[in-house]
């Protein structure tokens, strides 16, 4: 990991230092997605199932996992991780149950009532990634909300062969069909259609650069599905004082490192020592990972920052919008209010980002590559709607029309004018 001044650079510099890296620039990821969308538009399970051999090396006799199949999925898993999902599953229930909505009702002004209301959007379809590592976990994130949520059709879709962790986790949380499908293709069945998938009115769910490239193709077609949010490669951004524990910073660095090549950590800290502190645990420690060829490859594009002071540490924070922000600092709820773009935030030096991904209650669907300046991390709120009342009396219409009449008046439009005065029976 490469270690700058900050205030050595210059500001296209510091820009330079926060950029995320370049995903397969080599590659034409919106022309591929596009002709394997159009691919699956016009051949269905046909196109599924060529594909999943093409990407997945997986030759397929049937998109949808029969019902026997999944209940099978539940033999060979241990107890262990039976009970570790069961005690996810509960504190995410927790805080997601907390997070449902109350309707709203009250007057405006006399006669005059306003409601909020909320429902569940009906059929939802969740992408669980498979590529690199089967990720059970983000079964229990998805899942877990849209049932909370009420969704009335809950679908998934994983790259082939699907994991049975992935099965199991998936019938414990109720989901009604299990698709083998993976990257674009799956997005693509799941927003459109296919003899065996059912259609969804939106996709929820992170991915690499090509299920993240489908899902914003699909949104963008008025046939097709709305969308979460861009929810990419994984990001960590560590800020440590001189007194945080190295080898807990390089632990953190590390846990999101191993997930790909593309993603990104950065630490920004206010002691050099510190940095160079880390920078050898980060050595040590990956020599200790199955999965050190891809962290090695994702430390090979992150940086070690040296700010002057916490407030800037906050300030570059901000500027980069991490999905993941860990403060591992003497006072870390201090910085709290500062905080303006994160995904999630990790305080003080007990709080590893690995309680996240998988069971502290928070979902670790989180925006990615500066999508937290207008995002938010996934919640049940994603999976309703909400629409507004309105219910008026005789004499709330009357003292109303006051408002209504001159602007209707004012933007020539009779026929709203009419509509409250006829009523009032000051017009035919
Ligand atoms: N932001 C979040 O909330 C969050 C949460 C969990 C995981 N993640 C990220 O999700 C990603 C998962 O990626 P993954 O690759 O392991 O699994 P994935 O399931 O997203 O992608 C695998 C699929 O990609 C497709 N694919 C691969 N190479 C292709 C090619 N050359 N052309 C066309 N399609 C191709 C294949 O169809 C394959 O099935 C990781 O980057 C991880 O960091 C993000
Ligand atoms: N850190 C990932 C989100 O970027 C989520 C995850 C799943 N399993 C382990 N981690
Ligand atoms: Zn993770």
């Amino acid at each position: 990991m490469q270690t700058v001044i900050w205030k050595q650079l210059n500001s296209e510099q510091q820009l330079q230092v926060l950029s995320r890296p370049a995903v397969n620039s080599s590659t034409d990821i919106a022309g591929i997605v596009a002709d394997v969308v159009s691919q699956v538009r016009e051949q269905g399970d046909k196109a599924l199932i060529d594909l999943a051999a093409k990407f997945d090396n997986t030759e397929l006799s049937a998109v949808r996992i029969s019902q026997q199949e999944i209940e099978a999925a539940e033999q060979g898993l241990s107890e262990e991780f039976k009970q570790a999902v069961a005690q996810a599953k509960a504190n995410i229930e927790v805080f997601h149950q907390a997070q449902k909505p109350q309707p709203i009702s009250l007057e405006t002004q006399p006669g005059v009532r306003c409601e909020m209301h909320y429902a569940a959007i009906g059929n939802v379809g969740l992408y669980v990634p498979g590529g690199t590592a089967p990720l059970p976990s983000t079964v229990l994130m998805l899942a877990i909300p849209a049932r909370i949520a009420g969704c009335k059709k809950v679908v998934l879709s994983s790259p082939p062969p699907i994991a049975p962790e992935i099965l199991y986790t998936a019938n414990l949380c109720g989901v009604d069909e299990v698709y083998a499908a993976g990257g674009a293709q799956a997005i693509a069945a799941m927003a459109y259609g296919t003899e065996s998938v059912s259609k969804a009115d939106k996709i929820f769910g992170p991915g690499n650069a090509f299920v993240t490239q489908a899902k914003q193709q699909v949104s963008g077609d008025h046939a097709g599905a709305a969308i979460d949010m861009p929810a990419g490669p994984s990001e960590v951004l560590v800020i440590a004082d001189d007194k945080a524990n190295p080898a807990f910073v390089a632990a953190d660095l590390l846990s999101q490192a191993e997930h790909g090549p593309d993603s990104q950590v950065i630490l920004v800290t206010t002691s050099e020592q510190q940095a160079e502190a880390v920078n050898q645990e980060l050595a040590r420690q990956l020599a200790l990972l199955s999965r050190n060829n891809i962290a090695d490859q994702a430390l090979s594009h992150s940086t070690a920052i040296v700010v002057n002071d916490l407030a800037q540490a906050v300030q570059v924070s901000n500027l980069y919008g991490p999905e993941h922000l860990i403060v591992q600092t003497e006072q870390a709820r201090d910085l709290l209010p500062e905080i303006e773009n994160a995904g999630s935030v990790f305080l003080g030096e007990w709080t590893p980002e690995s309680v996240g991904d998988y069971a502290s209650g928070t979902n670790h669907t989180l925006p990615t590559y500066g999508y937290t300046r207008t995002y938010s991390s996934l919640g049940t709120l994603d999976f309703m709607k909400r629409f507004t009342v309105q219910e008026l009396s005789q004499q709330g219409l009357k003292d109303l029309s006051r408002a209504v009449v001159p602007i209707a008046n004012a933007e020539g439009l009779d026929a709203h004018r009419r509509a409250v005065t006829l009523r009032l029976g000051e017009e035919q």
